[in-house]
């Protein structure tokens, strides 16, 4: 039995309601989100998550080009390199898609099992 079977055991005995497991996230290797390297369709990797940034990139204050240079890679130190606020990791939430596969990880960060 698994960790939420067990919580939903224990919580339907005592409370009568369910602990619910949010949905997996899509996983993808560094080869998938390779592909999608264009102005028309831009992935990208920060902190093992998946982002297509594609529409963002139009209204990116820092401008497109820049963006479009780490379009299909791992962002992570371009982003981290640049000065970013919590606004900007704030709408990068809006663009998750993602994750990567466990092995390909750098992080140890929220990106589920
Ligand atoms: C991938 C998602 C990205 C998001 C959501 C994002 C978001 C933002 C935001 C909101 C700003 C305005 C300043 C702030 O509020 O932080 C900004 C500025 C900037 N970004 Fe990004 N950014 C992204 C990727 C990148 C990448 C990959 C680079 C490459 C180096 C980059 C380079 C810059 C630069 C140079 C500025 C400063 C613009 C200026 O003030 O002149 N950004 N970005």
């Amino acid at each position: 039995m698994d960790l939420f079977s067990a919580l939903n055991n224990i919580q339907n005995h005592f409370f009568n309601f369910k602990v619910v497991q949010l949905p997996k996230r899509k996983q993808f290797t560094l080869k998938e989100v390779s592909a999608h390297c264009t102005e028309n369709d831009c992935w990208m990797v920060i902190k093992d998550l998946v982002y297509d940034v594609t529409e963002f990139m139009r209204e990116h204050p820092g401008g497109s080009d820049i963006m479009l240079e780490y379009a299909g890679t791992d962002a992570t130190m371009a982003f981290a390199d640049k000065p970013h606020s919590l606004d900007a990791w704030i709408i990068l939430e809006k663009y998750i898609i993602g994750e990567l596969v466990p092995e390909e990880r750098m992080f140890d960060n929220k990106a589920s099992s």
